[in-house]
């Protein structure tokens, strides 16, 4: 409202004087002019209610009526107010703010919703309280619940009584049986009476020490043996299985199954102890069932395939005029000649106590004589895959009735190509005696079906194929961590030059005394340089490759064998499962650009329990297995020389993208 217009209601005793400009007022005067203003609004309403309705405002019926239904509804709002002064509060937006924050800081003072889970709501609950239940159990035994009685530094496990506890039972037990005789009239027979007072003496002599947790498996029976324990077993071996309805390992030979026979000849062999891959190989063996064992260089791998092998020969008919023709009844293929007539000793170590012949097939000898000697009759043919398929596709002998197939160092046959002829071995062999691929099927318990070893210290993917096509639900056990060195070895590294190498191979070999060692080269040629040198230089050398023929290369491993000369130059031929005793120094003259040739070259030493020593001259040539060197010197806890640590190839594995997260199936050391 104007100055102006506030006029019209002009305040008692302000005089209006038109001819003055208009005035200001006071805030006094403005607030005296605003309750007239308000008195007259409201006395012209009270004349207007008057005139409608017609009543006089002292006893009007409706209006007192209504102003008393107006003070009724203001009382309750007022009290609503009261018994809600959140709602009231919070209308006010400070007020608000302040309520959020003590909520935020000191929580809500507002009752939480309960949340009702589907589980609560199929609860039942019942509606008296378990004091409330005056039923009383018949049976004494339940009428004094027993109690635990804790004896702790008596010698009770747990500080429990167990024979305490079972005397008690058996005494609730006979009290309960004569009740019941007492009310059904009769007597006990001197036969029930007879199995009570038993219990009750086996009750008395209840061993307290019956969970023998305390004994470790050595000093148990077989039979003995728990879950527990079968695992303490395999984590003190290292031993690893993959695969179902797997045997439990063998702790000893006694405990083997094998044959007496078998058992002798081991005996005779000097083997006192199954090695762990024997302990975890041999009992799936003689289930016939499929293996693929990886397991360190020098641990024995060749008996765990050998002797279930001769086991299985032995429960089949001897080899007779009539199926002499059929050929042999287990073939083990591997990757070298050298190889195979090693395995041939092997076997034959126990093989010729139970009159079984071992043959061996390999390149370099007359073909026609090996050929003669399989039709013969021999129950097991050791081979080179080449050469073995040359002799069945020149039908100079048959698989008919092989089911027993060993593929010894598999990985080493598929790398130097040899996977279409291992292929074709395999094809040749009667299929039918293969094993169902669904593994639940029912074996039939009559019928023999092929058995499948694979051996080796590494296990490439290619291998894995291989083994996926002709393994049947195989079992696969690892000892030790897959392609790491045994730790029997220790392991030197040297950055050198190429120039230094033949000094400082020299030195090392001024150290050997009456020791032997293998100077590993990666070429043929190279290893006839490094020979000759040697030799010039007054060493006692011997050479081994690939280029030489069979029988010089029979006479250089004989020769090294039997210490005629101490040190044996050799390519890559020699790496793979050459078993030559006390070999004490491994000197890789030249690096393998393959870690798995390095674990199996340097393995060369340290086998069957005894220490040895590896040495590896490293150039920066060979920066495409620095990372792996690195890694595997890492996890074996050798040195890495600062130079190595330092390159920048020894810290990304060659092909990999840096910063990538590792893959599920890269190896990542921690230092
Ligand atoms: N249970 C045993 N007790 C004692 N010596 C054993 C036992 N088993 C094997 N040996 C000996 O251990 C040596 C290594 O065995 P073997 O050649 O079978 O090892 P490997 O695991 O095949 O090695 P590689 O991987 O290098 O081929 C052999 O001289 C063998 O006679």
């Amino acid at each position: 409202m104007t100055i102006s217009e506030r006029s019209m209601n002009r305040p008692v005793g302000i005089k209006p004087d038109p001819s003055k400009k208009p005035v200001y007022l006071t805030k006094a005067q403005r607030e005296q002019l605003a309750l007239q203003d308000e008195i007259a609004d409201q006395k012209r309403c009270h004349e207007h209610l008057q005139a409608k309705y017609n009543c006089p405002s002292s006893d009007n019926h409706y209006c007192g009526k209504n102003r008393k239904r107006d003070r009724d509804r203001n009382s309750d709002r007022d009290r609503d107010r009261e018994k809600e002064p959140n709602r009231v509060r919070l209308e006010n937006p400070a007020e608000k703010e302040l309520e959020a924050i003590h909520e935020q800081y000191l929580g809500s003072k507002k009752p939480k919703k309960r949340v009702i889970t589907s589980s609560a709501k199929l609860r039942s609950s019942f509606d008296w309280q378990n004091s409330e239940d005056t039923s009383r159990d018949v049976n004494p035994l339940y009428q004094n619940p027993h109690e635990a009685r804790p004896h702790f530094g008596r010698g009770f496990f747990g500080g429990i009584d167990r024979r305490e506890q079972k005397k008690l039972a058996i005494k609730n037990e006979r009290e309960m049986q004569e009740e019941i005789w007492k009310k059904g009239g009769v007597e006990a027979t001197a036969v029930e009476a007879a199995a009570l007072k038993k219990k009750e003496q086996n009750a008395d002599l209840y061993d307290t020490f019956d969970m023998r947790v305390d004994q470790h498996w050595t000093d148990k029976k077989l039979e003995e043996m728990t879950e527990r324990d079968w695992r303490i077993f395999r984590e003190d071996y290292n031993i690893s299985y993959k695969g179902s309805r797997i045997p439990c390992p063998m702790r000893n030979w006694t405990e083997s199954k094998l044959t007496t026979e078998l058992l002798k000849a081991v005996e005779r062999a000097g083997y006192k102890k199954p090695s762990p891959i024997q302990m975890a190989s041999i009992p799936l063996g003689l289930q016939q069932r499929d293996v693929i064992g990886v397991a360190e260089t020098g641990s024995g791998k060749t008996a765990a395939f050998v002797l279930p092998m001769l086991n299985y020969i032995t429960r089949l008919p001897p080899l007779s005029e009539e199926n002499e023709a059929d050929g042999p009844y287990a073939v083990v293929m591997v990757p070298t000649r050298e190889l195979a007539q090693q395995i041939e000793d092997e076997t034959v170590k126990f093989a010729h106590y139970l009159g079984i012949k071992v043959v061996s097939i390999v390149g370099g000898q007359s073909i026609e004589e090996q050929g003669f000697r399989i039709r013969q009759g021999c129950e097991v043919v050791i081979a080179t895959p080449g050469r073995l398929l040359d002799c069945l596709e020149r039908r100079y002998c048959v698989m008919n009735q092989c089911n027993y197939v060993v593929l010894d160092e598999a990985d080493r046959m598929i790398d130097m190509g040899f996977g279409p002829q291992v292929v074709g071995v395999l094809d040749a062999m009667p299929s039918s005696n293969m094993k169902p691929k669904n593994e639940d099927e029912e074996l039939d318990e009559k019928k023999i079906y092929r058995t499948t070893y694979m051996f080796s210290a590494t296990m490439p993917p290619a291998v894995e194929r291989l083994a996926r096509n002709y393994l049947r639900n195989p079992a696969v056990v690892t000892i030790g961590t897959v392609g790491k060195a045994t730790d029997l070895i220790t392991q030197h590294v040297f950055m050198v030059k190429e120039s230094e190498k033949m000094f400082k191979l020299q030195r090392f070999l001024d150290e050997l005394g009456d020791k032997t060692a293998i100077v590993f080269i990666n070429s043929r040629k190279r290893v006839d340089t490094v020979a000759k040198n040697l030799d010039k230089s007054g060493y006692r050398v011997t050479t081994l490759h690939g280029g030489k023929s069979q029988e010089q290369r029979e006479i250089s491993l004989e020769g090294f064998r039997t210490k005629k000369y101490n040190v044996l130059v050799a390519s890559d031929v020699a790496g793979r499962g050459i078993d030559i005793p006390d070999v004490a120094h491994v000197i890789n003259y030249d690096m393998p650009n393959k870690l798995e040739a390095y674990t199996h070259r340097i393995g060369r030493t340290g086998r069957a329990g005894k220490t040895g020593v590896a040495t590896t001259f490293l150039t920066l040539q060979d920066t495409e297995v620095f990372y792996d060197l690195t890694q595997m010197l890492i996890q074996s806890n050798s040195h890495v020389p600062p130079e190595l640590a330092r390159h920048e190839a020894s810290k990304l594995k060659p092909g990999s993208i840096p910063g990538r997260p590792p893959r599920r199936n890269d190896i990542v050391f921690t230092h």
